[in-house]
């Protein structure tokens, strides 16, 4: 259950100064994970200012600035599905509104510009670290609330999400017509479920023809798909980074995957290769992982809006990364070092 998000700490965001107005913010090449976490909610607010959606939808900033805080109370300290990948999967949708005009050129409503940036920020609320498949292999709680159904995760971070909207003081939502308020509520759903990776394969090769026919603003199909692909671009846009970063980005995920294969271990069960930190080859699972999955979502995403190649260009520079560090990981391979210690290790 939340903790109290006192008074203060929502008049802390509400005061927040607009210091936090640096040019290279709304740049694809920005890292958001440099932001402080105490200075995140400042700058949720300020993305949500600059994307017109609080005059738009007349937000309470102090319902808002709560609402804010519990989300970032609702996340984990896990490795990698916290609070600061929350923040950075709404950093890209803000990136992707502003510098593909979403709205501007009527790709999306003011309500789906809303409902996309709202459901990155709150995607993965309350994430342990584990996969869906973990869900069900540990007969978890949320296996046998969701398993039925699929997306097991996915459908836990929906409803989270819905628990804190209807938490006091925090719906900052009340202000919509109760028209716009169910519309949106639909978009959060369809959104935050088409987070799980195995969604997104089911309708890749539909979101390929659609990229290829040409955008078509009246078919609803088209709007779905392309609503999901924005979610799937930005819950990898870490990948869309530099080297740096992304080698950081590396480190996190698997110190989440490889706990999760010893406690699959501990459970007398076999972890998956790349969950057990004696097996993995985390060069070649990122090569797979980026040329077989993320390059190819982002290449979708720059035929529909050509801006977005410099996206695809930053995942070809990492793949060539990881193929050069390949070399250094066999290297240590040889003399008895897992994968990850050369990751941690190599600076
Ligand atoms: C969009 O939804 C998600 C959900 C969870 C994660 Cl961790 C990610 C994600 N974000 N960055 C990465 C990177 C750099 N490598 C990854 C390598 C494998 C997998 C993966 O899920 N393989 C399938 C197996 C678990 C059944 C995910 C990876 N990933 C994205
Ligand atoms: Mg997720
Ligand atoms: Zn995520």
């Amino acid at each position: 259950y939340h903790m109290q998000v006192s008074q203060q700490d929502v008049l802390d965001v509400t005061m927040c100064p607009s210091e936090h107005d640096v040019p290279e913010y709304s740049l694809f090449s920005f890292t958001p994970r440099k932001i402080l976490s105490k200075e995140t909610p400042c700058y949720v607010l300020k993305m949500m200012k600059d994307l017109g959606f609080i005059d738009t939808f007349r937000i309470k900033i102090d319902t808002l600035s709560r609402f804010i805080l519990y989300v970032r109370k609702g996340y984990r300290e896990v490795p990698y599905h916290n609070w600061q990948h929350a923040f950075s999967v709404a950093h890209f949708a803000y990136l992707a509104l502003k510098n593909f005009q979403l709205i501007e050129k009527g790709y999306l409503s003011q309500l789906e510009a809303l409902a996309y940036f709202v459901s990155c920020l709150c995607h993965d609320i309350d994430h342990r670290g584990t996969t869906n498949s973990f869900q069900q292999q540990s007969n978890s709680v949320l296996a046998s609330l969701y398993s039925s159904e699929g997306s097991v995760m996915e459908r836990h971070h929906l409803s989270q999400t819905i628990c804190t909207l209807n938490t006091e003081g925090c719906n900052f939502l009340d202000s919509l017509s109760s028209q716009d308020y169910r519309k949106c509520l639909d978009l959060i759903k369809d959104m935050i479920l088409a987070t799980d990776l195995a969604s997104h394969y089911k309708i890749h090769a539909k979101q390929l023809n659609m990229a290829q026919e040409g955008f078509d603003k009246t078919n609803p199909y088209h709007k779905y798909y392309l609503t999901s692909l924005l979610m799937t671009c930005a819950d990898l846009s870490d990948q869309t980074k530099d080297w740096t970063e992304t080698k950081k980005v590396a480190q996190l995920i698997y110190a989440e995957f490889f706990a999760q294969g010893d406690l699959e271990k501990k459970m007398g069960k076999e972890p998956a290769n790349m969950m057990d930190r004696e097996k993995a080859s985390i060069p070649d699972h990122q090569l797979e992982f980026l040329t077989q999955c993320c390059i190819c979502i982002f290449k979708i995403l720059a035929t529909i809006f050509p801006s977005a190649k410099v996206l695809v260009n930053a995942i070809k520079q990492n793949i060539l990364c990881w193929e050069s560090s390949k070399r250094i990981f066999d290297k240590y391979s040889m003399e008895g070092k897992t994968s990850y210690e050369v990751l941690v290790s190599e600076e």
